[in-house]
């Protein structure tokens, strides 16, 4: 919990996580340096590290495969010993990924990243005494500690990027992370064995270690980038806003917190869906919240005690992630012998094919990432690739060159395209989806477990190839891999109708570009007094006694800030009738701030228009629309109740000064009658039904 600080309904990741939007004003206004970091040059430079991050770590791992031969040769190692040797990196990360997952949520990504490419060194250093000392138990030793740091440092690469590109370009960063990556691997096959032929077996895994302190170079130098965006973002807010940035420590907070992050986050689900589903934007749509930012709205959320509570999608998201990866993985282990006895391929020709998995995935990531980014369709194209999958390793289990040798080359090639291919989208938009439908404070812990079912996969899978290729033979692998993507493929079909059903399609969606900068729009509404930037830490935990509480915090709360019993009450009546508060709306236009237009107030969204159509059926009222999309939603803020138009306890807002109730030439004038019925308990009973104006004020 440490680095996440929940203010009711927002939860705020204290580690500058998507410090700087592409888009940002306020970061455009921050004069006085030359590279700010909302800056292309330096978003790219944060995406170049992240990239490196993990290159030592891809070259280092696939050092045993490129020198299969020499190590197997040099330590007089059986298969047994050498396979032992490469799943060691697999087995324990079934488990310890998990845990890496759970201490970068709870150490953040600067730390995380330096320690665990330091991890990384460490493993292969070892494994460098290992072979020059020829002792067989230091390099287990070595690929052990290699694969702890390894494992987690992919997540902590994962976390990073989604965290600085959430939005349009997520999946493209994801796209450029896996190249640098794939780009280790196959620099690694091809320049090991003759640097293995110049300076021996010690010297090769020197080289490793020697990459290594690049990624480690790269992990300080995001270290800075990262620390020197977030003073730059401390340093646009006003000092009271930092009142606002406060831990939350107790146990009792975390509770509290959790109760009112989720209510409101179902409640803007709601809100979300309903607005989608009437395609009722309206013309207010443009100062609300955009119909779907998943990673923000997943910020909001605190994070889950248990992987358990993650949900479907997620579960569905690393199933698949398991399944496809693992045949893949363990196929590439044995590609090059497949070909060479099923085809009678030559060694260097089947090492071609073989790499031609990691070819086109490094060309084709950020392709395809940046297409995802553009149309959306992760999830569809996740489906499309399992399907693919099922196709090669159908055909390549199907036609042999014992059944008809005529196909060969066609078959292996087409084969081994047709797989590269479901491999980079695979790769390209698992990642990228994965970091949609989890809260964004716990994707380490959900990536961990992601990569830790991914490893139990592909060990899985290596000893299944290893027992049963003697006895049955290549085509039943490859008919067993095939019925396992078909297996991934069907859950795809299931990830896919779930988000669609329950989540509006958010994994297939074009996501919007980040929202210019909170900070800047915080402080223009808090100057315009449609905003107050600090509400004391006892609020929210007295307003969760009982009604009268809530009412006595908010008339205490009112009184503070000037208002009186009058006040208070036309307060409560506009906020009734749904209308934005004469003097907000004063206030919005002499900041500037557009409020929701005269049509989108007649639109339905009483709390009886939203119970019928919430798709979830939960019996949450619908956000109003609010003055600007992200400032409302910023952390910390509280956006004051008359500016909820149609919320139905908006009203419980503080607000700084009431206005006179004068209203403005052109803006919307209350209607006649409440749409609803006065009731002297509305107060009360409001209070219950709006968990979001409780968080609001609880922020
Ligand atoms: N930040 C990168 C996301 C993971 C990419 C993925 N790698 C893994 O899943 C690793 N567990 C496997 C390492 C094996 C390398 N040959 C990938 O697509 O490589």
């Amino acid at each position: 919990m440490r680095n996440v600080a929940s203010y009711g309904s927002i939860a705020k990741v204290d580690d500058a996580s998507a410090p700087f939007s592409a888009s940002s004003p306020a970061a455009s206004r921050w004069s006085g340096r030359r590279v700010r970091p909302s800056d292309a040059l330096y978003r790219n430079a944060v995406l170049t590290v992240a990239c490196v991050l993990t290159f030592g770590l891809y070259f280092c791992y696939d050092t045993p495969g490129a020198l299969v031969t020499d190590i197997t040769a040099d330590l007089h190692l059986t298969s047994f010993r050498y396979n032992l040797l490469v799943s060691l990196y697999s087995w324990p990360n079934t488990v310890m990924v998990f845990v890496g997952g759970l201490l970068i949520d709870r150490y953040g990504n600067r730390k995380s990243a330096v320690a665990l490419t330091l991890l990384v060194l460490v493993g292969q250093l070892i494994m460098t005494a290992a072979v020059t000392l020829r002792w067989y138990w230091l390099l287990l030793v070595g690929r052990f500690v290699f694969g702890i740091g390894g494992e987690s440092l992919n997540v902590c690469q994962s976390t990073i990027v989604s965290r600085w590109f959430a939005g349009h370009e997520l999946a493209m960063a994801f796209g450029f992370s896996l190249t640098v990556s794939r780009i280790g691997s196959i620099l690694s096959f091809n320049t090991l064995p003759y640097v293995h032929g110049v300076v021996g077996l010690s010297g090769a895994f020197a080289v490793g270690a020697l990459i290594c302190t690049l990624s480690i170079a790269a992990a300080s130098v995001f270290v800075c980038l990262d620390r020197y965006a977030e003073q730059c973002r401390a340093r646009e807010s006003p000092p009271s806003a930092q009142a606002w940035r406060y831990r939350v420590d107790s146990v009792e907070e975390e509770e509290e917190e959790e109760a009112t992050g989720s209510m409101a986050m179902e409640l803007e689900d709601g809100i979300r869906e309903t607005t989608t589903a009437s395609g009722d934007a309206g013309p207010s749509t443009a100062t609300s919240e955009p119909p779907e930012r998943p990673q923000r709205g997943s910020a909001r959320t605190p994070p889950p005690r248990s992987p358990l509570q993650l949900g479907l999608s997620f579960w569905l998201c690393s199933l698949i992630g398991m399944l496809a990866y693992s045949t893949v993985f363990s196929f590439i282990a044995v590609g090059g012998d497949f070909f060479h006895w099923r085809y009678g391929a030559s060694r260097e020709y089947s090492g071609f094919l073989v790499s031609l998995v990691y070819d086109i995935s490094m060309f084709m990531a950020p392709l395809l990432g940046r297409s995802f980014d553009q149309v959306g369709l992760r999830g569809i194209f996740l489906l499309t690739s399992c399907a693919l999958s099922t196709l090669s390793f159908r055909t390549l289990g199907t036609h042999n060159a014992h059944g008809n040798p005529a196909l060969f080359p066609r078959i292996p090639l087409l084969s081994m395209l047709t797989l590269g291919l479901a491999f980079s989208g695979v790769s390209s938009s698992l990642w990228p989806s994965m970091t949609l439908v989890v809260p964004a404070a716990s994707l380490g812990t959900a990536l961990g477990v992601a990569q830790a079912l991914q490893n139990f996969g592909t060990s899985t899978a290596s000893i299944f190839v290893g027992r049963t290729v003697d006895d049955f033979g290549y085509d039943y692998v490859m008919k067993v891999f095939a019925g396992v993507s078909a297996v991934a493929a069907v859950l795809a079909v299931w990830w896919n109708l779930d988000d669609w059903v329950h989540h509006g399609g958010r994994v297939n969606r074009v996501l919007p570009p980040e929202p210019a900068d909170e900070a800047e729009l915080r402080r223009q509404l808090i100057a315009a007094g449609l905003a107050v930037d600090y509400v004391p830490l006892y609020v929210p935990v007295y307003v969760l006694i009982s009604p009268q509480a809530i009412d006595t915090v908010r008339r205490a709360y009112y009184r503070r800030l000037g208002e009186g019993e009058m006040g208070m009450r036309r307060r409560d009546l506009y906020a009734r009738l749904g209308i934005a508060h004469p003097d907000v709306q004063r206030k919005a236009a002499e900041a500037g701030v557009r409020l929701p237009r005269p049509e989108s107030l007649q639109r339905p969204t009483g709390i009886s228009a939203a119970m019928t159509t919430t798709p979830r059926g939960s019996a949450t009222p619908p956000a109003a629309p609010i003055v600007s999309a992200s400032p409302a939603r910023s952390p910390g803020m509280v956006v004051p109740s008359a500016t909820r138009l149609s919320t139905p306890m908006a009203s419980a807002s503080p607000t700084p000064s009431p206005g006179s109730g004068r209203s403005i030439e052109g803006q919307p004038q209350p209607p006649p009658l409440p749409r609803r019925p006065p009731s002297s308990s509305l107060l009360h009973r409001s209070w219950k039904e709006s968990p979001v104006d409780r968080s609001n004020r609880s922020s």
